[in-house]
């Protein structure tokens, strides 16, 4: 059977009608099924990176029958009958050693370590919460764990973004001539770029080089970061999103080829492919549907286990996944790149007091995080809207922390979840120059804790803080509950916290702080000790 994928340089299948008409996607890659051939499940071992062209045709062979041909742009040689024409990609030797340092591990894969330069805009009159050079220095941070090679950047003060080139022509000059001198293959921008941006950029830079934008990058991080089912669905109809209004006017060659004798030929080829991306979105949108209603059979059947549930949330990088590690034993990647987590991993947390709470682990946020992302993941991210309390981790030795909370708080607010109550973390403090007056600082706001989540520092107090939190957000009761209702008791002493207890010969009487649902369901042994002395 074949498939049409259609990502970055490489074109497969003969049989899609799409990839012989020499498709070119700008960027990212999404992997296209012509609408003749077999739905989901997509191929999900093809969400490889458009940013790693070796990879992608690594990926490509090993993942379609031997018949469907790997292609590049112009849809007539493979990549390798490039490579033999004396073409950038290097060669790999025969024996599996590299020839070349520029292919590097990432996530498992080896890839072609692509050179990237950056370009940013700073919007004057415009309030920005992270300055230029922050952002680019983030988005250096994000290409190097996509696996490219930083090799310079730049930025431009402007009024208003250039509709047809984003940044202004000198610039573009200036960004060509840096293109040639350093070797540059793909072009970075800080921000979402139209589909004609994208295009007239790729033209003015000719060759081979690739212009993408800061969404792309973070699609291709999450889509090469993908490791389970969902999530993969995830990205991939993130990416499917983002494509679809950049189909635009990407065949306009086609009136060109014929003269402009057929008029509309090349609209009404956008129409059939926006069909096409749409009936595919639909497809994802459903088999997603199937998996989120698995989650929730899965998350209802752990909340018959009456034990709240935390939620780790926070930027990417702030220590989420290690503060997991260190109190759980779990053993979720935690490493100093950007989206080391996309996937929701719950553990039981045993305090010294006995006390329970569940504690989750989710993706990170970023600024100008794609909203494509948010609400492909917004499946995912129901497990934050389903928590007793939130964990906001912030990485306090950073530069911007402030702005990284802001960040997160807007990602919270659009989650609709600020109503949820929070508890921050001040993480990494082994890593600021003055910890002790950081402590001070904390120590002035009532809900805010310092730890190290690496080296342990602050656990006792951080889990002491969460017990507050959750009594804050339960509701007090005094109750006198029947000895034939043992289990509830036992089950009060578990979730809640219990202050008294006394044994009376109607039942056990209690004080206690309990979840609201627990109140309820002792709403009538509440009524009865009214009349206890
Ligand atoms: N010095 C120091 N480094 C830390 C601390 N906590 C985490 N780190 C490091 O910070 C990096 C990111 O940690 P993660 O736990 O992966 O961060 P995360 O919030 O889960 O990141 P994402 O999954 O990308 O959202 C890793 O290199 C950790 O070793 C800490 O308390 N001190
Ligand atoms: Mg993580």
């Amino acid at each position: 059977m074949s498939r049409a994928v259609l990502y970055g340089r490489v074109i497969q299948s003969s049989s899609s009608p799409l990839f012989q008409r020499g498709y070119r996607y700008l960027s990212p890659p999404i992997p296209i099924l012509p609408l003749c051939l077999s739905p989901l499940p997509l191929p999900l071992s093809l969400t490889t990176s458009v940013l790693h062209r070796d990879s992608a045709v690594e990926l490509a062979s090993s993942s379609f029958d031997s018949n469907d041909a790997v292609l590049p742009l112009n849809g007539t040689e493979t990549e390798q009958q490039s490579q033999d024409k004396g073409e950038r990609l290097p060669k790999k030797k025969e024996d599996g050693v590299v020839s070349d340092n520029r292919y590097k591990l990432r996530n498992g894969r080896e890839v072609f370590e692509e050179k990237a330069y950056l370009v940013g805009v700073e919007r004057k009159n415009h309030v920005q919460e992270f300055g230029i050079e922050e952002s680019l220095k983030e988005l250096a941070h994000l290409a190097d764990t996509a696996g490219l090679l930083v090799v310079g950047s730049t930025y431009q003060k402007l009024t208003s973004p250039n509709p047809r080139t984003y940044i202004g022509s000198g610039k573009v000059s200036e960004i060509k001539s840096a293109i040639h001198a350093l070797g540059v293959e793909t072009v970075i921008f800080d921000d979402e770029l139209s589909a004609g941006q994208l295009r007239n950029l790729e033209k003015i830079f000719g060759g081979d080089v690739r212009v993408c934008d800061r969404t792309a990058l973070i699609l291709d991080i999450f889509n090469q970061r993908a490791a389970t089912h969902e999530a993969s669905l995830q990205v991939s109809l993130a990416q499917m999103e983002y494509q679809l209004p950049r189909l635009t006017k990407m065949w306009t060659h086609l009136e060109r080829q014929a003269g402009g004798k057929v008029k509309g030929m090349g609209e009404k080829q956008i129409e059939v492919d926006k069909r096409i991306l749409r009936n595919q979105i639909g497809i994802l949108k459903k088999e997603l549907e199937s998996v989120r209603k698995h989650r929730k059979q899965y998350r209802n059947r752990r909340f018959s286990v009456p034990v709240p549930v935390v939620s780790l949330v926070g930027y990417t990088n702030a220590g989420k996944s290690t503060l997991l590690n260190q109190l759980t034993g779990a053993d979720v990647l935690a490493e100093d790149k950007l989206f080391a987590t996309l996937d929701p991993t719950t553990r039981r947390v045993q305090m010294k007091n006995g006390k329970e709470f569940l504690l989750t682990d989710t993706v990170g946020f970023i600024q100008k995080l794609p909203t494509t992302l948010i609400a492909a993941f917004r499946a995912t991210l129901e497990e934050i809207s389903e928590s007793s309390l939130l964990v906001h981790v912030v990485d306090i030795s950073h530069p911007l922390a402030e702005q990284q909370i802001n960040a997160v708080d807007k990602v919270l607010s659009e989650l609709d979840v600020l109503s949820i109550p929070r508890l921050m973390v001040w993480n990494k403090v082994d890593k600021v120059s003055d910890p002790k007056k950081l402590r001070q600082e904390a120590e002035k706001r009532d809900d805010v804790v310092c730890i190290s989540a690496l080296s342990g520092n602050g656990l006792q107090e951080f889990c002491n803080s969460v017990q507050d939190k959750l009594k804050d957000s339960m509701v007090w009761v005094e109750a006198l509950v029947p000895f034939e209702n043992g289990d509830l008791l036992s089950t009060i002493h578990q979730v809640g916290m219990v202050e008294k207890t006394e044994y009376t010969e109607q039942g056990t009487y209690i004080k206690a702080h309990v979840p609201l649902r627990f109140a309820r369901m002792l709403t009538p042994m509440r009524q009865l000790c009214v009349s206890q002395p």
